[in-house]
């Protein structure tokens, strides 16, 4: 039985399942992706920990970029207003760039990123979200081409998503205990 947090009600995704799934999706990226220019660009901060395995988990020639965007402030609900914190330092007109979220949630961030992107003109411009939360009544265009899993609609943290910049580096996924940050 793998160690949790004390402040973790259960855990969503052991470390064995994210193996699972990133493989998964780094094999589906990699047959896709062959003979194209793929640059994969994380959303800074939480995508962090996802990116560096989703990227060694892809196996054709990839160039990395980071952009932060903040949505979220310092609480458990989106504030609605999505702000460039960090712009990307590539150009990618006319490369084939993959967006790589940690969690897909009220949408907001990647229906911004997607309309922010396309204006930049790239050949392709698609989302691997490794979480995708079931949220109800979200109306959100953004459908992401790779989902690695849905979790339910409780705050999740862990494998780099935070409360207040904490649990990022816990390698589980697993359900905040309410009482942490109501
Ligand atoms: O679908 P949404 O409701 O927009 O939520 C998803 C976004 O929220 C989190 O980022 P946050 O703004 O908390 O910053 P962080 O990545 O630094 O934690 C998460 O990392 C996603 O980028
Ligand atoms: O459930 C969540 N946990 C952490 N960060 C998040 N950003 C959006 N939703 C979440």
């Amino acid at each position: 039985m793998e160690s949790t947090h004390p402040d973790v009600e259960r855990v969503l995704f052991s470390e064995a399942d994210i193996k699972e799934i990133v493989g998964r999706m780094g094999a589906e990226i990699s047959r896709d992706y062959a003979g194209k220019d793929l640059v994969l660009i994380a959303v800074l901060r939480g995508a962090v920990v996802f990116m560096g395995d989703l990227m060694r988990a892809i196996t054709c020639p990839l160039a990395i970029d980071f952009m932060a965007v903040s949505s979220y402030g310092e609480g458990a609900k989106s504030s609605g207003v999505v702000r460039i914190v960090k712009d990307l330092d590539m150009d990618i007109k006319g490369r084939d760039v993959l967006i790589v979220e940690d969690i897909l949630d009220s949408g907001l961030t990647l229906n911004y990123l997607m309309k922010s992107l396309s204006h930049r003109k790239p050949a392709s411009l698609e989302v691997a979200a490794f979480l995708w939360k079931d949220v109800e009544g979200r109306e959100t265009a953004v459908e992401p081409k790779y989902v690695g899993a849905h979790c339910p609609d409780e705050f999740v943290v862990g494998y780099g998503l935070d409360f207040a910049e904490r649990y990022r580096n816990l390698p589980q996924v697993g359900v905040l205990k309410p009482e942490v940050y109501s």
